[in-house]
């Protein structure tokens, strides 16, 4: 777990514990055991801490109640023969706080330093909050502390956590560098003796502002920020208990379990697992050497860069010319906005576009290994394009496409190759999100769900398997909570009201904002859409659809001019077309009244836990529902979904995790509740595997196996 390598006068302890050297207990004590011998050991002069591969990425997360890292330091600081850091790949959390406790630090110039502790709910509290402020001042230790951001060794350098940056091979720097060393006095290289710098001034109340506002809801930060401030005030010795004492607020609030199942449920996502039993660890996927984007709109513009950026040559296709430059204009324009940010340097942009290409119609198309469909919502015209693909691509080519609820088999029964069909459901922006739904259909091979399960990888996001169904997982779930906005405002509440109680449980916009901003005109035509199909004409007096109840206040809005941000008004006011600040409006309340009115509804007082249970738990119940015919394979494909592609409060882990913490009974009782009420809507009535779960108190860990199960009867 760590070697102990004595040559020249120098110890080195090297930890080799893979993947990431996470300090765990075992690891703990082979360093303090190496220390120990190195410092009885006379012909040992001085100390070097290095990691194999990389430095340490912090605790064992698994193990990070027991924090013994705090003693390891000490030790470390307190040692009579100097001990140097080598850093290479990442110092994280308690690695960080390793390396700050040694008395000097070498690192590579791509090594990254950083607190990601808050992001998992704690505190760096192996004397972190004591002593970075010491070594960086205060200013710079409450951005990094509660940001839980990850700095490059430059920066490093810069703020002072680093004493030398290189190139080369940084363990043999740090070695010779040690050697050189030996015998000089270490007072002045003990972090936790100097003065906090800039302690004096007033950091705190922008830097509490900014971490309310960046993470949200969130405790860890808000803590962080106190104890070093605090901790600035007094000697580092009584910093250390504050420290001890604010760690157990954090340890014992309940946002620390959300937090590090979020952790290892995005890790664990793109873990495939097929009814038939093929999973990632049985199927090995194609690399994908070259691709085209079909449509040069938001969505396959956004495509194309996320693969431009992964360095895979794209052909983005048009119909017309015309659409086709304004999409490259759009996509050149983005570029030229990351050169000005410093994001790429200008090099790099021109690399990236010189794997661009453009083609008017998908005659070239008979070299590429994947195509991605990316044209607006319509079945027909998705299926005609497929056909046609179908005839010109290479039998071997993958057709994906881009969907955000159609059916996938409908679109694959357009082509001889429904096994290489899929859906790859990518979120807006499509270039930043990280989130990739991979849609399998009915005749999805395993080999092309393991290759669009890598192809995500590559190109940066987190790809979950999902099953085929209207919404797949996502818009499934997120269909149920905007239906109940609706009937909340119906039946009494203002626009605000509702928004209020989403952002309060964490969501960063409420539903009506979000409506504003994507245009209540797009779900206004969906719905229409659906009627239609459903061959129903919609008059005002509509209420149902197909048994359901429907809301058409929306159309209502829509039919005064009110489509949102874009035309100044939609459910808030916004002064004036592309206006960004809500405003609450008498306008549309009486446009609200009206409607209930027209309609006989009457308007009653909502209470706060009504608006709260309304929105989330029909979202919850559908989650089971979900599981329940297979369309997710685990809760953490539910919750990883929701986290990244819908803004989920990350500390309370994501809906099933939530549901898990209220307790499933409680939640199963208050959905039943619901349904007694809302007979016509299908969305109360509560799954079957939320009902068998919460009768038998299953584990969230066996919630699967429970499901599977039930499905076999
Ligand atoms: C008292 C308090 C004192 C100290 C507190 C701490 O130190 S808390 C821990 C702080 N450190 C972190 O939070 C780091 C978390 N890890 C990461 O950010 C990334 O893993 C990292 C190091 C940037 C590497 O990223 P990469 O994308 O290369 O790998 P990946 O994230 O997929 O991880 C690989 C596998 O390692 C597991 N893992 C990572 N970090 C930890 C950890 N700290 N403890 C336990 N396990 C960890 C991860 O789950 C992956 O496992 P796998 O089974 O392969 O899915």
């Amino acid at each position: 777990m760590v070697d102990y390598i004595a040559r020249d006068g120098v110890a080195l302890l090297q930890v080799n514990n893979p993947p990431v050297n996470a300090l765990s207990h075992h690891v703990r004590v082979a360093i303090e055991e190496g220390l120990k011998k190195a410092g009885q050991d006379p012909r040992i002069k001085s100390i070097v801490i290095s990691g194999k591969g990389s430095f340490i990425a912090g605790a064992d997360i698994k193990d990070v109640s027991k924090p013994t890292i705090l003693e390891l330091c000490d030790l470390i600081e307190s040692s009579g023969k100097p001990v140097v850091a080598a850093i290479k790949g990442f110092a994280l959390g308690g690695g960080h706080e390793i390396a700050i406790s040694c008395h000097y630090r070498i690192a590579h110039e791509k090594s990254k330093f950083g607190f990601p502790e808050v992001d998992i709910g704690i505190l760096p509290a192996a004397g972190g909050t004591q002593r970075f402020p010491r070594l960086v001042g205060l200013e710079a230790a409450l951005d990094l502390i509660p940001s839980g951001r990850h700095i490059g060794a430059a920066q490093a350098f810069k703020l002072g956590i680093v004493d030398k940056v290189v190139r080369g091979d940084a363990v043999e720097e740090a070695v010779k560098f040690a050697k050189s060393i030996a015998g000089e006095p270490l007072v002045d290289r003990r972090t936790s003796q100097r003065p906090v710098m800039g302690a004096e001034n007033a950091f705190l109340a922008a830097a509490v502002k900014l971490a309310m506002k960046k993470k949200k809801g969130m405790i860890a930060p808000i803590v962080c920020l106190s104890v070093s401030f605090m901790g600035s005030l007094l000697p580092f010795e009584q910093g250390i208990q504050v420290e001890a004492a604010e760690a157990v607020v954090v340890f014992t609030s309940g946002q620390m379990g959300a937090l590090q199942y979020a952790f290892f449920a995005q890790r664990a996502a793109p873990k495939w697992l097929l009814p038939c039993g093929a999973s990632f660890k049985t199927v090995k996927g194609r690399p994908i050497r070259n691709a085209a984007v079909i449509g040069a709109g938001t969505m396959g513009t956004g495509i194309t860069m996320a693969m431009l950026n992964a360095g895979i040559p794209v052909t983005l296709v048009e119909q017309d010319r015309k659409f086709l430059d304004k999409g490259v204009s759009l996509l050149k324009l983005l570029y030229a906005g990351s050169v000005s940010l410093r994001k790429i340097t200008q090099d790099q942009c021109d690399a990236i576009l010189s794997k661009l290409n453009t083609a008017v119609g998908y005659k070239s198309l008979t070299n590429v290994d994947l195509v991605i469909e990316a044209v607006y919502e319509n079945m027909a015209l998705k299926k005609q394009i497929f056909a046609e693909l179908d005839r010109i691509c290479p039998p071997e080519t993958f057709l994906w496409t881009n969907t955000s609820a159609l059916d996938i088999d409908e679109i694959a029964s357009a082509t001889r190759r429904p096994d290489k069909v899929l859906g790859t459901h990518f979120f807006v922006p499509a270039y930043h999100m990280k989130l990739l739904e991979n849609v399998r259909g009915k005749l999805t091979s395993a080999e092309t769900v393991a290759s669009a399960q890598m192809f995500g990888t590559r190109i940066g996001k987190i790809p979950v398997v999902v099953g085929n169904c209207h919404g797949f997982v996502g818009n499934r779930m997120l269909h149920k909570y905007v239906y109940e906005a609706d009937f909340l405002i119906e039946e009494g509440c203002w626009p605000e009201d509702v928004d209020m109680v989403a952002e309060n449980f964490g969501l960063p916009l409420g539903p009506f904002k979000v409506r504003d901003l994507s245009g209540l005109d797009i779900r206004v035509r969906g719905l229409l859409e659906q009627a239609k199909a459903a061959g129903i004409e919609i008059n005002p007096a509509t209420r149902f659809l197909n048994g359901e109840r429907i809301s058409l206040l929306s159309k209502s809005l829509v039919d005064k001019g009110h489509c949102g941000r874009k035309t100044g008004r939609g459910f808030y006011n916004y002064g004036k077309p592309g206006g960004k600040i809500p405003l609450n409006d008498r306008f549309i309340k009486d446009v609200i009244v009206e409607y209930c009115a027209e309609r006989g509804i009457e308007r009653r007082k909502v209470a706060y836990q009504e608006i709260e249970e309304r929105l989330f738990l029909p979202l919850i119940n559908e989650g089971f529902k979900i599981l329940e015919e297979g369309i997710a394979s685990k809760p953490e494909d539910i919750d990883t979904i929701w986290l990244l592609g819908y803004a989920w409060p990350r500390h309370t882990g994501g809906p099933m995790y939530y549901a898990n913490m209220v307790g499933l009974d409680k939640i199963y009782n208050r959905i039943c509740h619901y349904n007694e009420l809302h007979k016509h809507s299908a969305h109360w009535q509560p799954s079957l595997l939320l009902k068998k779960l919460a009768a038998s108190k299953t584990p969230m860990k066996d919630w699967m196996e429970v499901a599977q199960a039930s499905s076999k009867l």
